[in-house]
């Protein structure tokens, strides 16, 4: 179970923008997060995902609390997550091509010697020619870039995985293409997901369970 416990968090300790919240989600369960833009969603997603420290709260990843946050989360906590933003460019290093991309979770956790075996089996997954992967990422666009970061989100098998908006900059057919990766990667793997975004038609399509921002801070 991945657990938030009255969750503050924000970027000034006098006003933060995600005040008290809690929510648990189940093993291999969907969970939808619906809110308008700037509510505090993105914000509360990584705290989720171990990249934010909460001004106060707790995060329960698998029964064990979460002591570090970034670099200084234990690797064994890091890893169990696969976590995808709205902007793929942002969180894409341009010099990278897209096949070390891919393989960046792999190289710094010791996989290096199977990263060529990886990639090319992750960027299949996700519909990813191979012609591709030796482009950098401004040489594709941002369908395709997405694709291969959610490929590096895959790499190391994440147990729980974190959308934040994934397709928002996406056309239907590519969002459709993606979500359709996210599922049957979870369908294999039994991981959890915490889908973040602001398209309730979407969210409650691909969900097991939606809330809305509004009832966590009620
Ligand atoms: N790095 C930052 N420094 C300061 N304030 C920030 C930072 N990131 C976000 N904020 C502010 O925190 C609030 C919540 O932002 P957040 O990105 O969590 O909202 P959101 O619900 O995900 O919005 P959207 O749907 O538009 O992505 C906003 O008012 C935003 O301006």
């Amino acid at each position: 179970m991945l657990e938030l416990r009255d969750i503050t968090a924000g970027y000034e300790r006098r006003s933060p923008v995600v005040r008290g919240v809690s929510l648990r989600i189940a093993d291999g369960e969907a969970l939808g997060l619906l809110g308008p833009s700037g509510c505090g969603k993105s914000t509360l997603a990584r705290v989720a995902a171990l990249l934010h420290r909460p001004l106060a709260g707790q995060v329960i990843l698998d029964g064990d609390r979460a002591r570090g946050w970034r670099h200084r989360a234990p690797r064994a906590q890091r890893t169990a997550y696969g976590v995808i933003f709205q902007q793929p460019r942002l969180s894409a290093d341009p010099r990278l091509a897209l096949a070390d991309l891919i393989a960046e979770p792999l190289r710094a956790t010791g996989h290096g010697s199977e990263a060529t075996t990886r990639t090319a089996e992750l960027a299949r997954r996700v519909g990813l020619g191979a012609d591709l992967l030796d482009r950098r990422p401004h040489e594709v666009s941002d369908g395709q870039l997405q694709r291969a970061c959610l490929a590096r989100a895959l790499a190391l098998s994440p147990r729980w995985l974190i959308c934040d908006e994934m397709t928002a900059m996406l056309d239907a057919s590519t969002t459709a293409a993606l979500v359709h990766v996210v599922e049957e990667y979870r369908r294999e793997s039994g991981a959890g997901l915490l889908a973040v975004g602001h398209d309730r038609t979407l969210l409650t399509r691909w969900c097991d369970r939606t809330v809305g921002w509004a009832e966590l801070t009620s």
